[in-house]
């Protein structure tokens, strides 16, 4: 069978590079030479300050030495998603996580952009599911995901049709093809961009009111979770699967396509229980989402992270289904890239050296670091299994639980697997899911599963798969 990515080695600037580290190498010789002439000699060199100079120079002799085998093998991927054709009846589910943990600091507005980006895949909506972990427990994300929903109906469909190299965020398509010429555009988009502006307006305004009206509360069951009682810190554990992928939803009874499966969760918080933070809210993820899908492979967008090419869960499948060597990997890391950052990226923002180079060279090594968002992984990986020689990936193993099963038989047994208690005195946070303690949870995570036996991809495809917005001040 043909593979299904290949990877090459840049060469480019080699000799250059090469140059440049010679003179500093040359550079760390010669101090090393004259710290040790110093310390022979008697004088001076024996003060703590100047070996305090030369453990400091060790240091970065040491750094940079260990970095150079990485500078100077640097490859970058490319896949061929049309051969996934002949594998398409292997694909495999997909379950995204959006995480948002403040809908003031995050607002529900940009939150269900990234899910209607995430929602909108070209991928087999039935093998798609897409979960918003709301940390901040607020009725207004959970309002604001409704109103995706429906929107999703009219959005998804006009996607699938018109767009075809444009992001799928409603805000950044709407910016970038309406800035372009006014004249060309039709009468579905104009109508599309009304949908999106009247839902827009009707989200601000609850939040702006400070309130949802009684008649948007009474058309969903979901808002009798929110009472006087709950707060960000101090709430129950509440699941509401919106949009039920299976079989005939909703939208195609009303004439649309078929849609991916569509959950809001805030899993339990209450004083006194430790919540840790990102990791925390993901190994929840893990959970209910493995009561409600199980699909094999995870993907984890932070809220203010959209995805910008539909075809992305092919690409990342080109290394998971390799023939060879797919069933050895356990994440494929894309990179962080933002689309707001200033002229010139004058804070770094794209971190042009970090990722082109460094990323890119250590994932040569098969040893990609894990950095958080825009990260598919292996949900065996993920959740604590070692690699082992023997291991061969079924995509067949999502579990059919929840065939037969009601969506409130499914919210009832989620809710328990978020609830605070549900981790006490297991191996959640140190064997199994993210690891918990550490402000870095991604890459002492990414450490761990490679510690396990496993390997990682870093994959920086021409077109940004995923793009976000910085802070530029
Ligand atoms: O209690 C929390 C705190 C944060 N988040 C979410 O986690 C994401 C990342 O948090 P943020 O504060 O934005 O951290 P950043 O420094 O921007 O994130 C980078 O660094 C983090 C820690 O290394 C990684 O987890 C992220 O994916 C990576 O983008 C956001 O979507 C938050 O909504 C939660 O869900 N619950
Ligand atoms: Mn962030």
């Amino acid at each position: 069978m043909q593979p299904l990515f290949e990877t090459r080695e840049c060469r480019k600037g080699r000799v250059a590079y090469s140059l440049f580290a010679g003179t500093i190498m040359a550079a760390i010789c010669a101090i090393w030479l004259y710290r040790i002439q110093e310390l022979m000699s008697g004088q001076g060199g024996r003060s703590w300050a100047c070996i305090g100079m030369f453990m400091a120079e060790l240091w970065f002799s040491f750094y940079w030495i260990i970095s150079q085998p990485v500078r100077f093998k640097v490859c970058r991927h490319s896949t061929f998603k049309e051969r996934l054709l002949t594998r398409e009846d292997k694909l495999p589910g997909v379950d995204i996580f959006v995480c948002t943990a403040d809908p003031v600091m995050e607002p529900p507005i940009m939150v269900i952009n990234t899910v209607l980006s995430a929602m909108s895949f070209n991928y087999p909506p039935d093998k798609l599911s897409v979960y918003l972990s709301d940390d901040g427990g607020s009725q207004f994300t959970f309002y604001a995901l409704l109103e995706a929903s429906n929107f999703s109906k009219h959005c998804l469909p006009f996607c699938n049709k018109f767009i075809v190299d444009q992001p799928r965020n409603p805000e950044a398509y709407f910016a970038q093809v309406i800035n372009g010429n006014a004249d060309h555009l039709s009468q579905e988009l104009l109508d599309i961009k009304k949908k999106y502006e009247d839902m827009k307006n009707r989200i601000e305004s609850a939040i702006t009111k400070g309130s949802i009206s009684k008649e948007i509360r009474d058309e969903h069951d979901g808002f009798s979770e929110w009472n006087d009682q709950v707060t960000k810190q101090n709430h129950q554990s509440i699941v509401q699967i919106i949009i039920d992928g299976r079989g005939t939803n909703a939208a195609e009874k009303e004439g649309c396509d078929q849609l991916p499966t569509l959950v809001y969760m805030a899993r339990e918080k209450r004083p006194g229980w430790p919540h840790n933070f990102k990791a925390g809210a993901m190994n929840s993820l893990i959970r209910v989402s493995s009561e409600i899908d199980n699909g094999s492979i995870i993907l984890n967008l932070d809220c203010d992270m959209f995805a910008n090419n539909a075809d992305s869960i092919q690409e990342a499948l080109c290394f998971f289904m390799h023939e060879k060597s797919g069933h050895e990997i356990a994440f494929v890391q894309h990179p962080q890239i933002f689309y707001n950052t200033t002229p010139n990226d004058l804070y770094s923002n794209n971190m042009h050296v970090i990722v082109q180079v460094e990323f890119a060279g250590t994932g040569s090594y098969d040893a990609a670091m894990y950095c958080g968002t825009n990260c598919f992984h292996r949900r065996e990986s993920l959740s604590g299994r070692k690699y082992l020689k023997d291991y061969r990936w079924n995509s067949d193993i999502e579990a059919k639980k929840k065939a037969g099963k009601t969506s409130q038989e499914l919210e009832e047994a989620s809710k328990v697997l978020a609830n605070c208690s549900y981790e006490k005195d297991t191996q959640w946070g140190t064997q199994m899911g993210l690891i918990y303690g550490f402000a870095v949870e991604d890459v002492v995570t990414g450490l761990t599963i490679q510690c396990r036996g496993w390997k990682s991809v870093f994959y920086n495809p021409k077109r940004a798969a995923f793009l976000g917005m910085a802070p530029t001040t």
